[in-house]
């Protein structure tokens, strides 16, 4: 007679797609996984993202024998319901910057030369900029006032997916957890609390916020009888999903690029850099990100006419630093460094340096340099960082993962490619099921290790082309 097991699945509602995986609860074994596309674009019908979940559970053989599962999302993306809880406009994503100016109001509002920035960052751990959640209420509540007066509850794409999955009851039952909640720019790590004045600055008006649930929490279950778990920032379920320690530093290369480490405190860092968020084990998540990653991949092979594997194999032909040639990769304005407005630009092109390799090796180095920028900010925040674990559509590329040791300086682990955001969840989930003081133990087996020469001179060359960008037109 064969064994019944147990079941988890975790979900990875991410920019570009929606990732299901189904796991075994106890060995953390891969059992199904389905995925579908999410469409391009930084506002977007949560609808949509609905339907691309039913399409990847589809794909994945369903949830009808999964005891428990959990949402991992993008973060930051501003979900307004009405009193109904119908959704009363699209969602404004992590990377729409049109919420810049709002920003920037935000601060000044908190304190002039500074003091604003520092205020923000004592209060909830982060210094806003266009991605965060309060600046996109800002933004409604200037320009769309009709919709900010209609907005009764403000959710996050990971609440809004669990609530729906519970079978969306009232806006009262919302919930999210510690790691999400500190990514909207009304409630602090440090306290567990919200800051509802923060909130009523940016929207203009207080709301119905979602519980915030610990790790360890339920959000109450589907209609299949399925537990759920609390969910999570897409960061935070990858951090569960790698099994990072203190000591790791984490660095996703995804639509966003992030690097992250787990920590016992808090950070409170007044430049807005470094992000303090929580994690999804009860701990902290300091964490830098970029707008710019792997689509940068994308587009310059779009350019050259080549596929990624190419791009990659273009890269590695040509020299380190690709002979003075520096792609600043600002496709969508940056985040890290605060730029919304600013465009990418092409520095120190030569007859020697115009080929598709020098390019393709350009383009990584300076998606990598703002990386390794951040790596140096969540260690100036005194982060320790004995281990660099790289992961993301990005690191499936060797090129990549190359350059990336080189330019950190350092060795980099890179896991076998796989879904570690929705293995973050489905860990939870599991974690749910155990009732542990820490999450199962999953092993992420084999990894593969890459230790290049050190190249400072690239990214001192980076840094010099780094400030000499254009704005948008219009
Ligand atoms: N072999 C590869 N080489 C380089 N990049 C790749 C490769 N495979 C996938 N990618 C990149 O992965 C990205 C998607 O990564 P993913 O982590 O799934 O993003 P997200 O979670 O933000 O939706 C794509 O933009 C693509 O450029
Ligand atoms: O804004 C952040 C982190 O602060 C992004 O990391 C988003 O959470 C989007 O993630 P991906 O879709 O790129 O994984």
């Amino acid at each position: 007679m064969t064994e019944q097991r147990t079941l988890v699945a975790g979900i990875d509602s991410s920019t570009q797609s929606c990732k299901v995986v189904v796991r075994d609860a106890d060995t953390g074994e891969l059992v199904r996984q389905g995925r579908a596309s999410h469409p391009d674009g930084t506002e977007i019908d949560p609808a949509l993202w609905w339907g691309a979940l039913g399409e990847a559970v589809d794909q994945a053989g369903g949830l009808d024998d999964v005891q428990a599962l959990s949402v991992g999302a993008q973060q930051h993306g501003m979900v307004c319901l009405d009193e109904a809880g119908e959704v009363v406009r699209p969602a404004l994503l992590w990377n729409d910057t049109r919420s810049g100016q709002a920003a920037l109001d935000l601060r000044a509002e908190l304190g002039a030369d500074g003091a604003g920035d520092r205020a923000w960052a004592e209060a909830v751990g982060v210094v806003p900029v266009s991605s965060f959640t309060v600046t996109k209420l800002r933004w409604l509540a200037r320009n769309e006032p009709a919709a900010a007066e209609r907005t009764a509850a403000v959710a996050l794409p990971h609440d809004w997916l669990t609530w729906k999955l519970a079978g969306a009851a009232g806006i009262e039952t919302l919930t999210t957890d510690r790691s999400d909640a500190s990514g909207t720019g009304y409630w602090s790590a440090t306290t567990g609390e919200y800051r509802r004045d923060l909130l009523t600055l940016g929207l203009g008006h207080d709301a119905v916020l979602p519980a915030v649930l610990g790790p360890r929490d339920t959000a109450g279950s589907t209609p299949t009888g399925a537990a759920l778990g609390a969910g999570a920032g897409d960061n935070a379920a990858a951090g569960l999903g790698v099994g990072a320690r203190p000591g790791d530093v984490v660095i996703s290369i995804g639509t966003s690029g992030t690097v992250f480490a787990v920590a016992d405190n808090a950070v409170a860092d007044p430049s807005g850099i470094v992000a303090g968020f929580a994690d999804a084990t009860g701990r902290h998540l300091p964490l830098v990100c970029t707008l710019n990653a792997a689509r940068v991949l994308d587009a310059v092979a779009g350019t050259l006419g080549v596929t990624l594997d190419e791009l990659g194999r273009l890269a590695l032909s040509a020299p380190a630093g690709s002979d003075g040639l520096v792609v600043v990769p600002y496709l969508e304005g940056e985040r890290t460094p605060d730029r919304p407005d600013a465009t990418g630009s092409v520095h120190g092109l030569t007859l020697r340096t115009s080929t598709a390799a020098h390019l393709a090796r350009a383009a990584i180095e300076g998606m990598l340099c703002g990386l390794a920028d951040g790596l140096d900010a969540l260690i100036a925040q005194g982060v320790r960082c004995d281990r660099v674990l790289l992961v993301g559509g990005g690191a499936r590329s060797e090129a990549v993962c190359r350059i990336a040791s080189a330019l950190l300086g350092r060795p980099v682990v890179v896991p076998a490619p796989g879904e570690y955001v929705a293995d973050g969840a489905a860990r939870q989930a599991a974690w749910l099921l155990s009732g542990g003081t820490e999450p199962p133990e999953w092993s992420i087996g084999d990894t593969l290790g890459y230790e290049e020469d050190a190249a400072p001179q690239v990214r001192e060359r980076y840094a010099a082309a780094r400030d000499k960008v254009l704005p948008q037109v219009g």
